[in-house]
Order: C-alpha cells, then sequence, then structure tokens
C-alpha cells in the first residue's frame, strides 16, 4: 500500500530554525484564511523534517516548533472548547496500522473488540453547541484548547440542522466541507463578484466559513463524526453519550438529523479484526476518486467507549484512533502556458501547459481546460500557481489558481481570434468554440478518426499517408477514399504496387462494414463506439436516422433531450458526407437490427427479449482472461451489446452485472459496495458462448 512518506532533509539549526518558520506561518493560513502558499505533500514532508531534526537535536527544539501541537500551534481562539477538540496521530501502509493496533492493545492489556472505520474528511473541524435541540453555537477548533466562533456561518452549512430532531442539547463535532460542486459554485459566485478563486474545496470551506460579510452566498457541507455532553444535558443522554461505542453514537446523531457518512458511498462500519481493517482502507481508497468530497484518509477508532477511556489521549491526539493517510492528491503548480487546439470536429479547445509536477504517482505536464469561459469564470492567469488534481483517478485537469501567491507579473489568457490551424473565423456561439469550417478545417484528424481500429479499420492507411492525400487535395473527407484510383495512389511516397493494391481491396473492404462502425466513422460529436452500436442498433438504417427527429432520438437508450437535439444537428451537418458514402456504395445497413415501428404502427417482435443479456447494464473491467483472452475492451463491449446487454463503462446503481478480470481494482469495490453480481471472464463467457 503506501510508502512511508520522505521528508525535507534539514542539515543545520539555522535551516531548522526557518523550518519551523515557513511551518507555522503555513499552519497560520491553512487554518486561517485556507490560503497557505504551500500543497499539504510539502508541508507534511517539511514537518516530518522538522520532527527528524529535533529527534537528532533535541537541545535545539524551538518553543514555537509545530510538532506535538494541534494545529502546529499555529491559530488560537477565545471560545474554550467543553473537551479538548485534538488533532490525529497518522499512519501510512498497512504494517504501520497493524504497528499501531499492537500497541494500543499491547497498552490496554487485551484485544480490542470492535473498531469503527470512517473515512477522514477533507474540511475543517468544527463543533455544534445544541441547546434544548437549537443550535446555539459554531466553534472552530481553534489549537484544540479554545477556538474561534464562527456562528454566522451556519445558515451556510448544508447537513448542520438549526433544530434537531428532539429538544436535547448535545454538542456535535464533525467536519465542514465543501462538495464538487459546491467549490464550483463558490467559485463561480467569488469570481462573479470580483474577488480571486478559492484554491481548492478544503480552504474555500476554511476561508468561507470564518468571513462575515460577503456579497455572495456560499454553500457548504456539514459531516458529523461525535457527540458530547454539554452543561444542561440531560442525565440520560449524557450517560448514553459516555457508554454508546462510538458506532452506536453516530446512529443517535444521524437520528437527530445531522448529516453523517452513512449515506454516501464510503459509509463509517465496525470491524473486529486487522484484516477487515485493512480491507476497508482498500476499499476506501479505492473509492476515493469517485466521490463528491474530498477525503484524505481513513480513520479508525476504537469503538467502545470503555476502551476510549482506558487509552486516552495524548496532548496532540487520542490514542484510541489512528488516520491512515492517503496520498495528496492534489498539487500546487505553475501554469506556464495555454495551448488551443483543433479537434477532429473542429472544436478548438484549451490545454493547460504546466510546470511538471507529480500527482498521484505519475508526472502531469497537460492539463484540461474546458473551454475559454471556464477560463474566464475561473479567473486563472498566464504564470500563476495553480492547483492540479485527477479527476476520476485519469485525467488531469486545473482546480483553481492559487490567488495570494500572485506577484503581479500574471498574464491575462489571451484567447485566438481566429481559427489556430487554418486562420478562419471561430464560431463562438456555444460554450465549445469550433472553427467554422468545422471538420474539414482538421481533415486530417478526423479520416485518422474514420479509417481507426474501431471504426472503419482500413489497415494499411498510415497517418502518413493521409497527410499525403490531404495535402495533395485528394481527399477531403473519408468519404473521398472510396473513389481513390490506383494511379492517384501510386503517386504517392513509398507506395508500391502492392502496397496500393492492398490498400484498395481494405477500403473496398471496410465499404461492407456494419452501419455501426460507419456510423462511429462520422464522429459525431459526443457519440462514441457504444453510443453509435445503439443507434445502429436502434434505427437499423441509415435512412432511419437521418429521418429521426429530437423525439425518436430520445427512445435510445442514454439518449436524453439535450443529447437528442445535438444528434439531429449533427446528422443535418453530416449529410453531404453521408450522401458521398452512400453514393460510393458504403453498406448503411445494421445486420440484424429491425428498425422502429413508424408512429401508429405495431411494434414488431421483441427481438431482443430471447438473448442472454437483453436488459442488463454490463461493465466489463480487467485483464480479460479465458476465451476473452486478447479482446480489447471495446471488443468485450461489442459482445456485450451482440448478447443484447448494453455496455458501460462505470459502475452506478444502474449496473446489472460486472465482468471482473485480474486487477479490477475500484470498479470492483464499487460493485461489491452496490451489491452488483460480479463474475469472472470465464463465467461470462459461457453465459455469451453464442455470440463469441
Ligand atoms: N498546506 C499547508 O500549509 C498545511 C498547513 C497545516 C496543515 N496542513 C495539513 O493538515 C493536516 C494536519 O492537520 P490536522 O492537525 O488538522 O490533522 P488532520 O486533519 O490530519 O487530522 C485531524 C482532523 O481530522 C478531521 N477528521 C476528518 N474526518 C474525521 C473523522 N471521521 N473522525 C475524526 N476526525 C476527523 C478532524 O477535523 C480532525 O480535527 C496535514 O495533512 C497537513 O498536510 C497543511
Ligand atoms: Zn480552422
Amino acid at each position: 500500500m503506501t510508502e512511508t512518506p520522505g521528508r525535507t532533509e534539514i542539515g543545520d539549526q539555522a535551516a531548522y530554525a526557518a523550518a519551523v518558520q515557513t511551518a507555522v506561518a503555513a499552519s497560520a493560513a491553512y487554518y486561517g484564511e485556507g490560503d497557505s502558499s504551500l500543497d499539504d505533500d510539502v508541508f507534511d514532508r517539511l514537518v516530518r523534517g522538522i520532527a527528524a531534526y529535533e529527534e537528532e537535536h533535541p537541545e535545539h527544539v524551538l518553543p514555537d516548533s509545530p510538532t506535538g501541537k494541534v494545529a502546529g500551534g499555529a491559530v488560537i481562539g477565545d471560545v474554550p472548547h467543553t473537551v479538548p477538540m485534538l488533532s490525529l496521530d497518522n499512519v501510512f501502509s498497512a504494517e504501520g496500522l497493524e504497528a499501531w493496533v499492537a500497541g494500543l492493545v499491547r497498552r490496554l492489556g487485551r484485544e480490542i473488540a470492535t473498531w469503527s472505520v470512517e473515512p477522514k474528511l477533507d474540511g475543517l473541524a468544527i463543533s455544534a453547541r445544541y441547546s434544548g435541540g437549537r443550535l446555539v453555537q459554531l466553534v472552530t477548533r481553534g489549537d484544540g484548547a479554545a477556538g474561534e466562533d464562527v456562528s454566522h456561518g451556519a445558515g451556510m452549512i448544508v447537513g448542520l440542522p438549526s433544530r434537531l430532531a428532539e429538544p436535547v442539547t448535545v454538542e456535535l463535532r464533525g467536519e465542514v466541507l465543501m462538495t464538487r460542486a459546491q467549490f464550483e459554485d463558490a467559485n463561480t459566485a467569488r469570481t462573479g463578484a470580483g474577488a480571486p478563486a478559492f484554491a481548492n474545496p478544503r480552504s474555500a470551506a476554511a476561508g468561507s466559513l470564518r468571513a462575515k460579510d460577503r456579497a455572495y452566498q456560499v454553500e457548504m457541507t456539514f459531516f458529523a463524526y461525535g457527540a458530547l455532553p454539554l452543561e444542561g444535558t440531560d442525565e440520560a443522554l449524557a450517560a448514553r453519550l459516555r457508554e454508546l461505542p462510538h458506532s452506536g453514537i453516530m446512529d443517535l446523531v444521524a437520528a437527530l438529523g445531522a448529516h453523517t457518512t452513512a449515506a454516501t458511498p464510503v459509509p463509517a462500519i465496525t470491524a473486529s479484526t486487522v484484516e477487515e481493517l485493512t480491507g476497508r482502507v482498500a476499499e476506501i481508497a479505492a473509492l476515493r476518486a469517485g466521490l463528491d468530497f474530498g477525503i484524505d484518509g481513513i480513520v479508525i477508532k476504537a469503538d467502545a467507549a470503555a476502551d476510549q477511556a482506558e487509552a486516552g489521549l495524548s496532548s496532540r491526539a487520542p490514542r484510541w484512533a489512528i488516520a491512515y493517510k492517503l496520498p495528496a492528491v492534489e498539487k500546487i503548480t505553475r501554469l506556464v502556458g495555454v495551448e488551443w487546439n483543433v479537434g477532429r470536429t473542429g472544436i478548438i479547445a484549451p490545454r493547460a501547459v504546466l510546470e511538471p509536477v507529480e500527482v498521484e504517482g505519475s508526472i502531469v505536464t497537460y492539463a484540461t481546460l474546458h473551454n475559454a469561459a471556464d477560463i474566464a469564470r475561473r479567473g486563472l492567469m498566464l504564470g500563476d500557481h495553480v492547483t492540479v488534481y485527477k479527476a476520476g483517478d485519469v485525467i488531469p485537469r486545473v482546480e483553481a489558481p492559487v490567488a495570494h501567491l500572485r506577484t503581479g507579473q500574471e498574464q491575462p489568457i489571451q484567447a485566438p481570434s481566429a481559427c489556430p490551424r487554418c486562420g478562419e473565423e471561430i464560431d463562438a456561439t456555444q460554450q465549445r468554440w469550433r472553427c467554422v469550417r468545422g471538420r474539414s478545417c482538421h481533415a486530417v484528424a478526423s479520416v485518422r478518426y474514420a479509417v481507426g481500429r474501431d471504426q472503419l479499420d482500413i489497415e494499411g492507411l498510415g497517418e502518413k499517408i493521409i497527410d499525403q492525400l490531404v495535402d495533395a487535395g485528394l481527399i477531403a473527407d473519408f468519404a473521398d477514399l472510396f473513389v481513390l484510383t490506383r494511379d492517384q495512389l501510386l503517386d504517392l511516397e513509398r507506395m508500391g504496387e502492392t502496397s496500393t493494391a492492398n490498400l484498395l481491396a481494405a477500403i473496398e473492404g471496410a465499404k461492407a462494414k456494419p452501419l455501426n462502425k460507419v456510423f462511429c466513422a462520422l464522429g459525431v460529436r459526443g457519440t462514441g463506439r457504444s453510443m453509435s452500436r445503439r443507434i445502429a442498433r436502434h434505427f437499423a438504417a441509415m435512412d432511419q436516422i437521418r429521418a429521426a427527429d429530437a423525439e425518436a432520438f430520445q427512445q435510445v437508450d442514454g439518449v436524453g433531450p439535450e443529447r437528442a437535439q445535438a444528434l439531429v444537428a449533427e446528422i443535418a451537418e453530416l449529410a453531404p458526407l453521408i450522401d458521398k458514402l452512400s453514393a460510393a456504395g458504403v453498406n448503411m445497413t445494421e445486420p440484424g437490427a429491425t428498425p422502429p415501428p413508424a408512429p401508429g404502427e405495431e411494434p414488431a417482435e421483441e427481438a431482443g427479449e430471447a438473448l442472454p443479456l437483453a436488459g442488463l447494464s454490463v461493465v466489463a473491467t480487467g485483464a480479460m482472461s479465458g476465451p476473452l483472452d486478447g479482446l480489447s475492451r471495446n471488443e468485450v463491449n461489442e459482445l456485450i451489446e451482440r448478447a443484447g446487454g448494453r455496455a458501460s463503462s462505470s459502475v452506478s446503481a444502474k449496473t446489472s452485472l460486472l465482468v471482473a478480470g485480474d486487477k479490477a481494482g475500484s470498479k470492483r469495490a464499487k460493485a461489491e459496495k452496490l451489491d452488483i453480481e460480479i463474475i469472472t471472464p470465464e463465467e461470462f463467457a459461457t453465459r455469451v458462448a453464442a455470440y463469441l
């Protein structure tokens, strides 16, 4: 699992003093306005370096060193806590967790029967005091002994009711954070009001909670993870809060109407063995990327009140709980450029060029920026420090600028005023800009796509030949391929008799491809292989597709009103290309499919019913084996659809079946979570044997 993390090397006393100063300043910013200039990874390395130096040189330890203190000793408060609000000690690996468990067992002199395991929410700790069921005060953690009153923020926090379900006096503790959507909304509101964007959801929550009198409203979310008696709590409830296990307290808190992790994909669970603990850690880690709120680890607590009482507290953290830290997923780096690229459909999309930075184990140099409006909305500037993370684990995204690191040297990002490829005008009427020449602007890219393996699969038609054909004006789109002559090909560089004959045969062969491949080759925006198969199956013939209106498209699985509109428009735009293909003799029907009945007509026999996967939504993940060995993901998806199922790439509550090969990872964890049937590639092959 996670490696033991590295640390900043601190060589001498002066470097040590400087490191302490940097860490204290960063902590003050982090817990204050939420505007630290260090990302968590850099900060944690620094603090570990400080701790290591102090270990070696106890005589040099400075009084304001952050080690061993809640919030690094960098914040103070004036509202005393009833019971200290502590931090958590950390482990970074399964071995570290085992050692910690063993240490606690030794300390108590007995086994610990039950643990509770919950996500470590990445926001800020809050104490919410209720009197007679009404929320009366909100206090931050501060230095652990006293915090800051932020009661003014109560109305902005979802999940923190102003009135509990019962008129009890109690203190709830939990985390306030912003979900991804709340963060996006907050930044839209903030940049709209002329203020710089928040760097990330955590700092947005911290900054927003403390701010008073802002011109705009933002929303945050509360997750409770504890409850305590207060002065005035009735004795029966106080006794329950003292005696219930942590898991029981969480049930009580939920029953009072406060938000807990129970309804999230990563609810708290209880466990009794170390294996179960590490298993749950792996599960939560696997689900992390798909959550709509940030977590930075997993918290493991001795569940029973007696175990907690006996383990006690250190000055900084309880001894009965531990945070299993997950590696930081967000890094700060610099935005050094923005490239504007024209895609195969003529869409002009910006891409961020970054100072290379390691994010979750790989070096990131480019990141997605959706469109010009998105850049403006985030208030990004060239030269900005930016926060970067991987969305859904793979695509690096620029989250936001780190506005307080600006030096004044940053430059506005210039959007192109003409198509960066051909110099023609830009159609900027839609959010996503497009060259007015559309697909013909980047003909090479659209032809390359059309002849690719999952579309027309024309072997021997490499990029170099396509480039030459387009440059020589022999083709303007892929339909022109079908009227190329032998002499035209022979004229090209490095095309001899044999390769020309082979290529002509391959082009001829492509005319017989099923409709789904021909349709996919068109490269309709937002329509990949799987959607193309569904459309081809549904309509059975190109004429039916061309005749379909938005309503008819919505009969296709997965097509909503917006996409249906876009499909109608795109197909109209592609009419000349489709006509050319038709005239060249390219197949326009889907074998085995029957067209939908015309309005008013009796529906034909539902052929799909008898198929083994009829009505099922199927996801394949991991390495395929057995009879499926060597099949690409797309080929597996084709198989699923031939057998009547619907292939999907992500696991959700709608998924009926997961085909999980070796190394299935997060999709498997999610499917287990959702109680979805999971089968091996071999079992799957048996079910669909007739369609292999
Ligand atoms: N970037 C910076 O400049 C900077 C500065 C200071 C601290 N930090 C980051 O803050 C972290 C250390 O902060 P910390 O001392 O507040 O500790 P912590 O955040 O690692 O752990 C303690 C906190 O975890 C929270 N928590 C979340 N889920 C919980 C749950 N289920 N049960 C109990 N508590 C839960 C609580 O708010 C609690 O106060 C480090 O990861 C560090 O990187 C960063
Ligand atoms: Zn162009």
